[in-house]
């Protein structure tokens, strides 16, 4: 497993562009399935978990080429074929293709679904939706099984808040006969950017950012062409590791409303946050209030950034307090920032934080995504050396992080 090195103490300062939406490139891949003739997808990030959905792609027949930041899928000679072991179980979204294969075949055998463990992750509310468009649901050696012939539109009240759920019954709705229509929707702006390419393959959605999704399915979705929208969790650790590193940070090609829970949270700790209309400038120095989080579904503070949030409220004045109220156990990064120094205790899914104690360079250990980008900022603001390990589940979500942070002045360097 690859390690990441990190000297701490310098600012971070200078531009930084920020790459296309993870969660957006995971949908819309598998979307793709749907069509009847190639899609573009434009922004492409260069991410592991991006590399992992084209595999499985491949294998399940579509012709798929990369042209840098642009992936042309050509789906027509898709097979349903089962996709139950292999790269099924490393990725969270592999359970899109249960909505997409549906909606395009009107069957789906899927593996339960990996990603980063941060407890118990179900999957009711993706299926009570497919049951509601008329499939038959079985679960049989690890693998969900889903027959449903012509799928028909159905009313959804999801008893959930869930992205995965929303996006999945959207896809397999657009290839259903008449209307679905979604109640209590989840209202990230991944959820629009995947409506905005199944509206340009055909189908018809409305309402997506909102709770109510109305989606008027059809049988010829066809190509066509997108541009993904910015990665607000990329940049918002950008502009938490400047506010971190008392840096002088801007992050450009951001969608400055999709960050507005961590601007404004970042104000209240006294960081300056400028707003251009594709850009925030991050100015801090260093002196900072510590504040509470809440993670909610959006528009509430993501809970993607919690984790590196909690890194830095550790040198923030006073004692801050992190609920996260999207996944009780999500806190496997709160004993490695201990071993740096942090005073943390964790009470059920809050975690109190007493800001202000020295932190230090030492061996830890990455065991996910977030948990990575924490300990990266933590890298940052440590005297002396980080050895992080684990860099592989930060590759999963972040483009080209040592040259970006690089180039900010940050010392980083994969070993
Ligand atoms: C690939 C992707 O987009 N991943 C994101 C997506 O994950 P994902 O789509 O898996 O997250 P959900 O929004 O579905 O989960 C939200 C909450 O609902 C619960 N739940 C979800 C589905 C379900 O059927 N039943 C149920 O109880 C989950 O356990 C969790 O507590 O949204 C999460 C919440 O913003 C983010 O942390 C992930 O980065
Ligand atoms: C939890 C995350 O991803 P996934 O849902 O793909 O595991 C994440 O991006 O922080």
């Amino acid at each position: 497993m690859d390690k990441l090195m990190i000297k701490g103490g310098r600012p971070l300062i200078g531009h930084v562009a920020i790459s296309g939406a993870k969660n957006s490139a995971v949908a819309l891949i598998p979307a793709a399935i749907l069509a009847d003739s190639p899609i573009t997808i434009e922004n492409l990030p260069s991410i592991r978990d991006v590399e992992i959905y084209v595999e499985i792609l491949r294998e399940m027949g579509a012709e798929v080429s990369r042209d840098r930041d642009r992936l042309h899928i050509d789906p027509s000679r898709i097979d349903k074929i089962h996709m139950v072991n292999g790269n099924v179980k490393k990725l969270r979204a592999s359970s899109y293709l249960m909505g997409a294969m549906l909606g395009r075949f009107g069957e789906a055998v899927v593996g339960l679904p990996g990603g980063c463990n941060l407890g118990p992750r179900p999957i009711d509310q993706h299926i009570k939706g497919f049951e509601a468009l008329g499939a038959k649901v079985v679960y049989k050696e690890g693998a969900v099984h889903l027959t449903a012939g012509r799928l028909r539109g159905a009313r959804v009240y999801l008893d959930v808040v869930s992205v995965g759920a929303t996006i999945n019954i959207m896809l397999a709705a657009s290839g259903a006969e008449g209307i679905t229509v979604i109640e209590n929707a989840a209202k990230e702006p991944e959820i629009i950017d995947v409506a905005t390419l199944l509206n340009a393959m055909g189908a018809r959605i409305k309402g997506a950012g909102t709770d109510v999704i109305r989606i008027r399915g059809t049988r010829s979705l066809k190509g066509c062409r997108h541009s993904i929208i910015p990665d607000r969790i990329e940049a918002g650790t950008y502009m938490i590791a400047a506010a971190a590193t008392g840096g002088d940070v801007t992050v450009d090609h951001v969608i400055p409303l999709h960050l507005e829970p961590v601007s404004a949270k970042l104000r209240e700790m006294g960081v300056t946050v400028e707003e251009g209309d594709e850009h925030l400038r991050i100015i801090s120095d260093r002196r900072l209030r510590s504040v509470d989080i809440k993670t909610l579904p959006y528009p509430g503070f993501p809970t993607d950034l919690q984790q590196p949030f909690t890194a830095l409220l550790t040198q923030a004045e006073g004692t801050g307090m992190v609920t996260d109220n999207i996944y009780a156990a999500r806190f496997r990064h709160v004993d490695e920032l201990g071993r740096m120094g942090a005073d943390i205790q964790v009470e059920g899914r809050t975690a109190l934080i007493r800001g202000g104690t020295p932190l230090h360079g030492t061996d830890v250990r990455a065991a996910d995504l977030r948990t990575g980008a924490a300990l990266v900022v933590a890298g940052l603001m440590a005297e002396g050396m980080t050895e992080l390990s684990g860099a592989d589940y930060i590759d999963r979500g972040y483009e080209h992080l040592e040259s970006k942070l690089g180039s900010l002045g940050g010392e980083i360097w994969r070993k």
